[in-house]
Formats: structure tokens, C-alpha cells, sequence
């Protein structure tokens, strides 16, 4: 940075150099380009213009003439009292400044002329022991919120120690207490032969106000890795219920398909996580939940051996599973009818003389997505919609609402069928009408995001078809069973998963009294309740496999309401930041 010296100011010589730069970008300098940019660029003109402001007040700040002010008004005083014949005005200015809050003044003026305001500290005992231990003594206010510390005892020695330092709780931000610190004493209680528990105890004695902690600091600190990382949980997790979390009351509970951020991967075992959105303060303990061969033996805090490790294999098989079994290729769905029927009578598996879905649209079994902030640019493809939900329960009804309602935005995507078309269907529009050696070609190219037969003819809903929708500038809407999940979650797709859920069952037998259930292809008759609770319980089956896929949860009770609030879904999905997994961005 060059000096001051010449008068000019920091801002005046940017400039200067800024048009030598541009100079230079004129006759075709290497990297010349790159140094305007980076000149110019706005947080730097700002960061300057503080240094400069900064630079002013050092040079401009008012200096004391005086430091002993009180000490010349005092001898004033005396000397003007001493004086034999004193006039009025002597006598006036002695009664001024004899006044306490002059005086007061005057001696706070002296005090921060003389930087009198630090802490004294007593000075070091002459002698101390070879041996003694550099101890630190650390007070913490303690308001409502929990220390954010975790402690555990030294199985061979049973000392005490700091576990962990919760991250944004009051010893994390007091920047005093680390994990591997042994303590010494807490509020004047030395803790040596105490249990964690009665330690505990001894904290929880004073419920608010200060804290002591006298600690021995690790002299060497683990290496903290901080670095914020966001992910899609795709497992239940309830601290509580987990028999080998190190602290209970520290862990963070999180459901699938909850987004994660995590701001401490330091432990092997253990991350500190929080749960967005929304919660700003204390982070908590979630496990890493990788798969056992990556799984360290023992922590990166404090000493070992510790206690709270022994569990941790029991840890990675005590939680749910993740859906493991997402893939296998079905009948598409662009027909209620069809929708029904391989509902009820197909699946991949029965498709004799046809391709078994490939192992890669089975969803990893893996605990945790990485997810990143994703915002739509106006010039890039829409997102494809994605319905699915109960069969009965309006998916396809929803989506044929929606893309009425603009068909200039929304679409569908155009089957393809080896059935030979109907007189009033035309090719390319109702469907795609082909051989079945072309479709069967189609499936082994794994060209289908969903594919089936029925009644002897192929039916499928190509990835191509998906993208003449969206490459014309408009928004397709598919409906879709669990099965394709996998195959749209793709960076190109970037699917918006819809979740159609039923109501309770009162407001099902209110909301369906005039509707019509599709039994066959031809026949519909009126809502039963076995209809209802078969409804119901498909949907039980698909929130627990599939809930932590869904990017939104649409309770379908009235039609209208349900119409309008797809709508808005689908508008934020296109329109505001969205957390997608981070595979698709990269
Ligand atoms: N909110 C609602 N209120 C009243 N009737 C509804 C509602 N949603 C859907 N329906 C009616 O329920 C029936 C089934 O809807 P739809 O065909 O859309 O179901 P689906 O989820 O696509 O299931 P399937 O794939 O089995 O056809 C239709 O007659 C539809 O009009």
C-alpha cells in the first residue's frame, strides 16, 4: 500500500493506479484485466475509505495538554486562599472550582490522560514451584441458556474434563473454555474424585449469575474444522432415544428430509449441527453416521481413553435405515386409467422380457445429502414438477387443474405406446405411437423415466419427452409413483418433488361425497370408506420410505384451496433460492 507521504489520499492513488491498470488492459498486458477488476471493485473503495478515516482520527484525535489537572487546580486553589487581599473575582473562581462536579471532571479527565483504565494486575510471586501447573480462571455469566459444555472423567486418572464446546453456546462464544481442558475447580468446589454427575450438580447449584471455572488449558488444541456444510437428513433422529450419544441433552433431533447445517466436523464420531430454519443459537451433537470402515476409533478431543466411545458402533445400526429400495422403472402415468392399473397390477418385476431397472436408480442408503442454495436463473430450463402421492387421492386431478389453468406455462410430457392409436388420437400430441422393437430399444438405452404394459402394450414417459416441455420454455408436470423418484432427482431435471397428501379421514368423506373413484378402466362408482383407509395407509407406507424425497407436502382437502396452493409452490420452486442436493450444481 503505498504511504501517505505525498499528501494524496489512499482513495486519489487507487484511482491512479486504476487508470495506469487500464492502461495497461489497453495494450493487451497479461493480467491486467484481472487486477481492474479486482481494483475496482467496490469492497475495496470501501475498505480504503475506512483505513483513511481511520488514518484522520489517529492524526486528528484530540491529545491532553494536561495530565494532572487536579493537581493544578489544587495548588490554584491554594495559592489564590494564601493571597492576603483577594478580589471578587478570585473569590468566585475559587467557589467554582471548588465545586464536586468540576472537580469530578477534572479527575475523570486526569484519568484517561493518564490511561487509567485498564486492569492492575498483582504482580508474580517471586518464587514459584518448578512444578505448578499454568491454571486459568474463567467466569461465565450464566443467563437461562445451557453452558453449551460437555464434560466427561479420565477413566484411568478420573480427572475432569471439558468433552466438547457446543458450538454458538455461552463457553463457546466466551472463547475461554476448550474441549481437552481439565478442571480444576468449579464455584470454589475442587472437583478432583467428583463424578461428571456431581460436577454437574455443583454447576446446576447456581442456576443464573457467575460461574467459576479454574481450569488447566490444553496445551495443545485440536485442529477445529469449521468449515459450514449443509446437508438433507435422510433418517430420523432422536438424541433421546439413542443410547450412545455422548450428551443427550446435546444432541440436536432432526426428522428426514430436515436441513441440516453443519458448523463442526472436528469429532470423528460427532458432528455439531443445527437445524434450519431458524435456529440461530446453540448448535447440538448429531452423529456422522458413516459407514463403519471410515469410522475412527477414538475421538480427535481430549484425552483418551474415553468413556462415551464405547457405543458408537451400536450408534450406526440404531437408526432407521434410509428407503433403500427407490428405483425399478414403472408403467407411466399420463391416464388415470393407466395410473390405476399399474397401481393395482403391475410392477417392474412382472415385466417379463424387459430390462431390470439399473442399480444406479436405487436410491445410496446414505444418512445425509449434501444440499447447496440453488436460485434459478431466468434464461435456465424450468425445474420439472413432480406429483405423486396415495393412489385416489387427486394426484392426477391436481395436475390437470394446474396445466389448465396456464396452459401456455404448463405441460405434460407426450407418452409413448406400442398400442395402435384410436381414431380421434394424434400421434406426437396423445402420444408417441411406436414399435415395440423401438420401445424395447428405448428401455435398454434406459430412455424411460417411468415405463410399463398393460393389456399386452407398452406405455412409457421418456426423458425426452420431458425435455421438448422444458427446452420450449415451459414448465412440465408429470405425475409419477415412488419408483421414478431417482430418475428425476437428476442435475438436468432438478425435479420438484410435490407430495399429494389425504386429509383426516372425516374431512376425505366430507371433501369426496360427490366424487368418483376409478375402478377400471371404465368403471367409476362413489368413495367408500375401505376406500379411504386404503388410501390412508398407502400414504403411511410412502411418507415412511419416501418422505425425506419430498420438497413439498400439499394436503389435498379442498380442491380449490389445493389448487391455488400448488400454484404457489410451483412458482417458488422456478422463482425463489432452493436447497437441492449439491451433485446437481457441481
Ligand atoms: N380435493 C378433492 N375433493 C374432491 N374430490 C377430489 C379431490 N381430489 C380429487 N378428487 C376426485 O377424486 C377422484 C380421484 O382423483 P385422481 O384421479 O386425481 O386420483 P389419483 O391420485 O390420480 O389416483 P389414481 O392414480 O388412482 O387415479 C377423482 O374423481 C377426482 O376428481
Amino acid at each position: 500500500v503505498p504511504r501517505r507521504s505525498e499528501g494524496a489520499g489512499l482513495c486519489q492513488i487507487l484511482t491512479g493506479v486504476m487508470e495506469e491498470v487500464r492502461r495497461s488492459i489497453r495494450l493487451d498486458v497479461r493480467g491486467g484485466d484481472v487486477l481492474h477488476s479486482l481494483l475496482s471493485a467496490s469492497w475495496l473503495q470501501a475498505l480504503l475509505r475506512v483505513y483513511e478515516r481511520l488514518q484522520a482520527f489517529l492524526r486528528d484525535a484530540p491529545a491532553p495538554v494536561l495530565t494532572n489537572a487536579t493537581g493544578v487546580l489544587l495548588q490554584l486553589l491554594t495559592d489564590v486562599r494564601a493571597s492576603e487581599s483577594c478580589s471578587e473575582d478570585a473569590e468566585e473562581l475559587c467557589r467554582l472550582l471548588g465545586q464536586p462536579h468540576l472537580q469530578a471532571l477534572l479527575s475523570a479527565h486526569d484519568a484517561v490522560a493518564q490511561r487509567d483504565y485498564g486492569p492492575v494486575l498483582p504482580p508474580m510471586p517471586e518464587e514459584l514451584p518448578e512444578d505448578e501447573e499454568a491454571t486459568r480462571t474463567v467466569c461465565l455469566v450464566k443467563n437461562n441458556q445451557p453452558l453449551g459444555a460437555t464434560i466427561k472423567r479420565h477413566e484411568l486418572s478420573g480427572e475432569i474434563f471439558i468433552a466438547r464446546v457446543i458450538h454458538g453456546g455461552l463457553a463457546d462464544r466466551s472463547g475461554l473454555l476448550h474441549a481437552g481442558d481439565r478442571i480444576i475447580e468449579v464455584n470454589g468446589f475442587s472437583v478432583g474424585g467428583m463424578e461428571p454427575e456431581q460436577v454437574i450438580q455443583v454447576v446446576q447449584a447456581r442456576a443464573l449469575g457467575s460461574i467459576m471455572f479454574k481450569v488447566v488449558p490444553i496445551t495443545e488444541r485440536p485442529v477445529h474444522r469449521h468449515m459450514t456444510l449443509y446437508v438433507r437428513a435422510m433418517v430420523n433422529y432422536s438424541p433421546q432415544q439413542d443410547p450412545t450419544i455422548p450428551c443427550a441433552d446435546a444432541g440436536v433431533g432432526f426428522g428426514k428430509g430436515d436441513i441440516l447445517e453443519i458448523v463442526d466436523q472436528s469429532d470423528a464420531l460427532w458432528w455439531q449441527a443445527r437445524k434450519l430454519p431458524g435456529h440461530a443459537g446453540c448448535a447440538g451433537l448429531g452423529p456422522v453416521l458413516q459407514p463403519p470402515a471410515a469410522v475412527r476409533p477414538a475421538s480427535t478431543h481430549g484425552p483418551t481413553p474415553l468413556s462415551d466411545l464405547s457405543a458408537d458402533w451400536r450408534l450406526l445400526c440404531g437408526l432407521q435405515e434410509a428407503a433403500g429400495a427407490v428405483g425399478g422403472r414403472s408403467p407411466t402415468g399420463f391416464r388415470r386409467s393407466l395410473r390405476l392399473c399399474r397401481r393395482r397390477f403391475y410392477s417392474t418385476s412382472q415385466l417379463a422380457g424387459h430390462a431390470p431397472c439399473p442399480s444406479s436408480c436405487r436410491a445410496p442408503s446414505v444418512p445425509y445429502e449434501e444440499v447447496v442454495r440453488y436460485q434459478r436463473q431466468p434464461q435456465d430450463p424450468h425445474r420439472l414438477v413432480a406429483l405423486l402421492g396415495p393412489s385416489g387421492v387427486g394426484v392426477n386431478e391436481l395436475r390437470k387443474r394446474l396445466i389448465r389453468s396456464d396452459p401456455g406455462l404448463f405441460q405434460g410430457a407426450v407418452p409413448h405406446t406400442t398400442r395402435p392409436p384410436k381414431g380421434y388420437e394424434e400421434p406426437g400430441r396423445d402420444y408417441h405411437f411406436t414399435s415395440r422393437e423401438m420401445f424395447d430399444a428405448m428401455v435398454s438405452q434406459s430412455r424411460f423415466l417411468e415405463y410399463g404394459e398393460y393389456k399386452g402394450n407398452l406405455y412409457g414417459t421418456s426423458v425426452q419427452a420431458v425435455r421438448d416441455v422444458l427446452s420450449s420454455g415451459k414448465i412440465c408436470v408429470l405425475d409419477i409413483e415412488p419408483n421414478a423418484i431417482q430418475a428425476v432427482r437428476t442435475p438436468e431435471l432438478k425435479a420438484f418433488i410435490v407430495y399429494v397428501k389425504p386429509p383426516p379421514l372425516e374431512r376425505l368423506r366430507e371433501s369426496r361425497r360427490g366424487a368418483a373413484v376409478a375402478t377400471g378402466y371404465y368403471v367409476n362408482r362413489p368413495f367408500r370408506d375401505e376406500d379411504f383407509q386404503e388410501m390412508e395407509a398407502a400414504a403411511q407406507k410412502m411418507e415412511s420410505q419416501y418422505w425425506q424425497f419430498f420438497n413439498h407436502v400439499l394436503v389435498n382437502d379442498q380442491l380449490q384451496d389445493a389448487r391455488v396452493q400448488l400454484l404457489a409452490a410451483v412458482n417458488q420452486a422456478q422463482d425463489e433460492p432452493q436447497w437441492v442436493p449439491s451433485s446437481w450444481i457441481r
